[in-house]
């Protein structure tokens, strides 16, 4: 059987590096290129690449994705900043190419995957949920890509629930005190040496607490995702969001 000829954007990057080695080791599929900042994009198109994997920057990865879709080439995006406009541009143009498939996973791990898919069960059961995200101090962005979808997905089964806001009566003497709001969620940046990739959901109703955490000790706990994702974007036309609809995760 053919190998699966994959290309890897942000090949340099701390990511991106380990994704290189994966997809060289996995025996289903070729590296047909590895692309760093300043690299033409027409490699992918001269290289044959069917599926892309791109790890680069908030600020490169929506050019990446329109060479992408425009050639037909599908994509694995892993990389963060995404809002409802890029989402929306992302969407105009597979429209003009409806059997591209593009998966962005906020992370590639499987147990944060499952922390987002626990935190939403467990929302609506508690009176306060905050997100606490910890990373490496190189990170480019704040919050995490995985802690603004897992406050999302909460905000989401709470309004569904029914559930009351949060109590809170404090008054803040310093902007930041409460961290950032997303969709009436507060999750709070640390950025620590020594650390990679955390993140703890902290639920509190009367008398209890529970708290939900999730530590990537190292980028090799993103590679099983990465290299499923590129086995399936390319029967998933269209845009998918989060790995979760790549896995089966109720069998
Ligand atoms: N979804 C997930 O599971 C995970 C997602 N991430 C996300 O992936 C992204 C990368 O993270 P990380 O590897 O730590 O960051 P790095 O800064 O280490 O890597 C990014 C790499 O992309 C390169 N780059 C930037 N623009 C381009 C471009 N146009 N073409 C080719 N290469 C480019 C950078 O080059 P230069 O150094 O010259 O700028 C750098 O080598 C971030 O958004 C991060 O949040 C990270 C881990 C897991
Ligand atoms: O930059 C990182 O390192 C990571 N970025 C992703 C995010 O922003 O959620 C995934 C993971 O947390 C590692």
């Amino acid at each position: 059987m053919s190998k699966l000829r994959v290309a890897v954007v942000g090949a340099k990057g701390r990511i991106g590096s380990e994704a290189v080695r994966a997809v060289e080791a996995a025996e289903d599929m070729e590296l047909v290129a590895a692309l760093g900042r300043g690299d033409k994009l027409d490699v992918l198109v001269e290289s044959g690449a069917q599926v892309v994997v791109e790890l680069t920057t908030p600020d490169s990865v929506m050019e990446n994705l329109e060479f992408c879709v425009r050639h037909g080439i599908h994509a694995v995006v892993g990389t963060t900043g995404w809002t409802d406009e890029r989402l929306a541009q992302l969407n105009q143009w597979l429209a003009d190419s409806p059997e591209t498939g593009v998966l962005i996973a906020p992370n590639f791990s499987i147990g944060a995957v499952l922390t987002m898919k626990f935190a939403e069960a467990a929302a609506p059961y508690f009176e306060s949920v905050e997100v606490i995200e910890l990373h490496h101090p190189k990170k480019v962005d704040a919050p995490s890509g995985t802690a603004a979808r897992t406050a999302q997905l909460i905000a989401a089964a709470r309004e569904k629930a029914g559930s009351a806001p949060a109590p809170d009566a404090t008054a803040t003497a310093l902007d930041g005190a409460r961290g950032a709001d997303v969709d009436g969620v507060p999750v709070h940046s640390v950025r620590l040496r020594g650390l990679l990739a955390h993140q703890e959901v902290l639920l509190g109703a009367e008398g209890e607490t529970l708290t939900i955490r999730h530590d990537s000790l190292h980028h090799s706990s993103f590679m099983p995702g990465i290299l499923l994702g590129a086995r399936k974007v390319g029967a998933a036309p269209g845009l998918t969001f989060g790995l979760e609809h790549f896995l089966d995760l109720n069998g």
